[in-house]
């Protein structure tokens, strides 16, 4: 009989376009597992919203594993013992997976190929990391040279189709995910999220299907959170229900101004895996110096930034735009990429609040929060990153409210505005705000505040 395979699954739960699972079903009878390691990633194990969205992406992979009578395996613990033990039980000798980048999988991946015979092969990114160089061999650091690079070796992709899967002669033990108490109960805020979200890979293309249909308009609309006018993949893309290489080749149909820039958009995901691999504690450490201590409000140094924080947090600052926004993250687990860097901007200028706080707010909060794209969005606002807008750049929220058309967004989630005009609604009068708060700093205060800070800092 053929030894058992084994699949390690991690961010990458679907069975299309998936070729450590090809790769298995190939060599022989497939074992799917997963391993839920809560300590591996330490401050970056999964936040709120991302261990309820992994609870549905499970639940959706074991209904498409089903179709082909297999099964997942899930067990819990340190994912290279659960993997040897797993071996040891079924007599499996090869474990097959995609390639992940966050330090610690590298980490996870250089110790199980020490024990077992570990593949693993590309696929979660439309390139490598390192597939494109500079012209002296070395890997990008900013963006646009790097998204040239890689739009002059992309040559179209090959979709793998599912795999046909036979199953070992007995199957392991497996825990079962209701135990994993991934869901929340007490209380159970993800109501929300339950209406905004079905996870699994049929459902995020037939939904990617109703944003091709629009796709022309994407280079504008995206930008307007008033509309549906992204793809809202990105919880799809994190947790590898669909591979970027799918959404690249469905879009490849298209010429349009639209669909050009949707896929150099995509090339972001894996410009922050580039980062991240150059740089592995991007998300936790200021790239540039000079910041880290000195610009900040810092609670160490006498500054009483918690209220101000729970009010960014709770959507609370006076500020429309900023508020909508960190309202539709509460309630969705996902905000408006506009939106992402206007309230971004918000608390790291105009509150002087260390970016890394909110860093940590996102990845509680966002279904899509990832190791790689969330701290290189964060520098990215900060001015703190290898590629990155200037601090002394200052988003003015208001402004930005009315140039990318916010009421009818803002309507939505501070209904206390709802009656304002159009014109009203970004900046309402003191008057017209009623039981909305007050702005927790005036703009111009703000914006020369974040500018001698940053002078100072700088000295
Ligand atoms: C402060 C901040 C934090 C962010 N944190 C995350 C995060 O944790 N996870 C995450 O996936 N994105 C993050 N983003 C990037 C971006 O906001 C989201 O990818 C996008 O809003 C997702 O919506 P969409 O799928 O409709 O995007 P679309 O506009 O439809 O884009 C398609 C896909 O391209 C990729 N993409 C687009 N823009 C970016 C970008 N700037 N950086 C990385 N990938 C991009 C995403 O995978 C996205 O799903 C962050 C942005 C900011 C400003």
């Amino acid at each position: 009989m053929t030894k058992p395979q084994i699949v390690w699954l991690r961010r990458d739960l679907r069975l299309t376009d998936q070729r450590a699972f090809v790769a298995a079903a190939e060599a022989g009878p497939v074992i799917p597992v997963y391993v839920l390691d809560d300590e591996v990633a330490k401050n970056h194990a999964y936040g709120g919203a991302s261990r309820w969205y992994l609870h549905q992406s499970l639940e959706a992979l074991e209904r498409d594993l089903a179709r082909h009578h297999s099964k997942l395996i899930l067990r819990r613990g340190d994912a290279v013992e659960e993997l040897c033990r797993l071996a040891e039980e079924t007599g499996a000798e090869t474990v097959h997976a995609l390639r992940h980048y966050e330090p610690w999988w590298r980490k996870a991946q250089g110790a199980l190929k020490d024990q077992l015979d570990l593949k693993l092969y590309d696929g979660n990114y439309l390139l490598p990391p390192g597939a494109v160089t500079t012209g002296s061999g070395d890997p990008y650091k900013i963006f646009t040279p790097f998204m040239k690079a890689s739009l002059a070796v992309i040559d179209g992709f090959d979709i793998l189709p599912e795999p046909s899967l036979s199953a070992p002669e007995t199957w392991p033990s497996s825990e079962s995910l209701a135990e994993w108490n991934l869901l929340p109960t007490k209380p159970d805020w993800a109501g929300g999220l339950r209406e905004e979200w079905q996870a699994g890979t049929s459902v995020a293309m037939e939904r990617f299907e109703t944003f091709v249909d629009v796709v022309s308009n994407y280079d504008e609309d995206r930008n307007l959170p008033s509309i549906d006018g992204s793809s809202k993949m990105s919880p799809h893309l994190h947790f590898g229900e669909v591979s970027p290489a799918m959404l690249w080749d469905r879009m490849s149909r298209y010429t349009s101004e639209g669909a050009r820039i949707y896929r150099s958009e995509l090339l972001w995901r894996d410009y922050a895996q580039t980062v991240i691999c150059q740089f592995p504690d991007y998300p936790v450490n200021s790239y540039r110096d000079g910041y880290d201590d000195g610009i900040w409000r810092n609670p160490n140094r006498g500054h009483v930034i918690a209220e101000e924080l729970k009010a960014w947090q709770q959507g609370r600052t006076g500020y429309p735009i900023v508020d909508a926004g960190m309202r539709q993250l509460w309630h969705t687990g996902w905000m408006h990429n506009r939106v992402r860097m206007i309230a971004a901007s918000f608390l790291i200028k105009h509150l002087l609040i260390d970016w890394r706080e909110g860093e940590r707010w996102f990845w509680d909060t966002l279904v899509d929060a990832d190791y790689a794209s969330n701290g290189v969005n964060w520098q990215w606002v900060s001015g703190t990153g290898v590629d990155s807008n200037m601090f002394v750049r200052i988003m003015a929220p208001l402004s930005q409210s009315k140039k990318f058309d916010a009421a009818a967004f803002i309507r939505e989630w501070v209904p206390e505005l709802a009656h304002l005009s159009d014109n009203e609604i970004h900046d309402p009068a003191g008057d017209q705000r009623g039981d909305y708060p007050a702005k927790i700093i005036g703009h111009k205060e703000a914006r020369e505040r974040a500018l001698s800070a940053y002078r100072e800092a700088k000295d």
